[in-house]
């Protein structure tokens, strides 16, 4: 399969990045190679959202901060970047809105390369869908339009089957529609969870199951711990990420007591309606 003949993926990662650590980053790289060499795919662009303060997850410190090492720690990436407009909305965002308003952007942004290469007269022929400009012997289709990925661990899929965590709708939306890689992690077991769940087993040629052979149990909840005992974390994390967090004094034993006694915006909103 040429490269033009491919589907072009974005892959999309949602979590807390509190702080962002080198596995974060290793599982763009390991879901990238995993996606390439089934030869299908062409991974064209990593995006890291972290979620808002209004999550109110126990320990979750400012959002600014967050995005900001997680920008140093993609700074010398080409192809995996950093957005912040799920922490800039006022209140908390479900996951499925995130990947939606980003595929929309997806879209949008390919729908406006498709009239650019229209109006650069350089068309040649219009045909089911497909624009071919000769010049630059480059293919456009509406097929072309990157398909985006959801990339999570196992810890996420498995968060599916919590009550009140997530909404049915969103799970189907999320799988069926847009498809999810996943990381394998220590003491996850995703390919059971994904038997013993009616809809993720409908869906399970749209979930991409990515196997780290190096067993790597590098968490944000251990590089806190980590700092808040004035223990080393270098090399758990990059290192602007480990200057920015001594620069800012961040993660002590009083910002781990954030959200302590508030509800995960998630519970707040389903238990309520419920
Ligand atoms: N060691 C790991 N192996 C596989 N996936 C991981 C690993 N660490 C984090 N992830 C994944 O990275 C994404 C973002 O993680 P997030 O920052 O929300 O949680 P986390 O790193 O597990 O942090 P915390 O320890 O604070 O819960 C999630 O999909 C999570 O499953
Ligand atoms: N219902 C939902 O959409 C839902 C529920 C729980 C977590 N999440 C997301 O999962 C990500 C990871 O969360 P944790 O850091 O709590 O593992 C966050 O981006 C959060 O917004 C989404």
């Amino acid at each position: 399969m040429s490269s033009r003949e491919k589907t072009k993926v974005v892959l999309l990662a949602c979590g807390s990045f509190n702080p962002i650590t080198n596995m974060h980053l290793r599982m763009f790289e390991l879901a990238r190679d995993h996606l390439e060499d089934t030869g299908r795919y062409r991974v064209v662009k990593g995006i890291i959202s972290p979620v808002g303060d209004s999550y109110k997850k126990k320990g979750l410190i400012e959002a600014c901060h967050r995005l900001e090492m997680a920008r140093l720690a993609t700074q010398n990436s080409d192809w995996i970047t950093v957005d912040d407009w799920e922490s800039q909305q006022t209140e908390w965002v479900e996951t499925a809105k995130v990947v939606r308003h980003h595929a929309e952007l997806i879209s949008s942004e390919n729908n406006n390369d498709d009239v650019d290469t229209v109006r650069c007269g350089k068309r040649r022929k219009l045909e089911q869908n497909t624009i071919i400009c000769q010049s630059s012997s480059y293919i456009n289709t509406k097929e072309d339009t990157p398909h985006l990925n959801l990339l999570c661990g196992a810890d996420v899929l498995e968060s599916f089957g919590v009550p009140n965590l997530w909404k049915p709708e969103d799970i189907e939306e999320i799988v069926g529609r847009y498809g999810v890689a996943c990381i394998t992690r220590c003491g996850s077991d995703p390919e059971k969870f994904i038997n013993q769940s009616d809809v993720l087993y409908k869906h399970r040629k749209n979930i991409y199951m990515v196997r780290e052979w190096v067993t790597n149990e590098i968490s944000a909840t251990h590089v806190r711990r980590a700092l808040r005992r004035g223990q080393s974390v270098l090399y758990l994390l990059p290192d602007p990420v480990v200057r920015y967090i001594q620069e800012h004094s961040l993660y002590s034993a009083e910002s781990e007591q954030m959200n302590a006694d508030a509800i995960l915006a998630p519970f707040q909103k389903y238990t309520s309606t419920n």
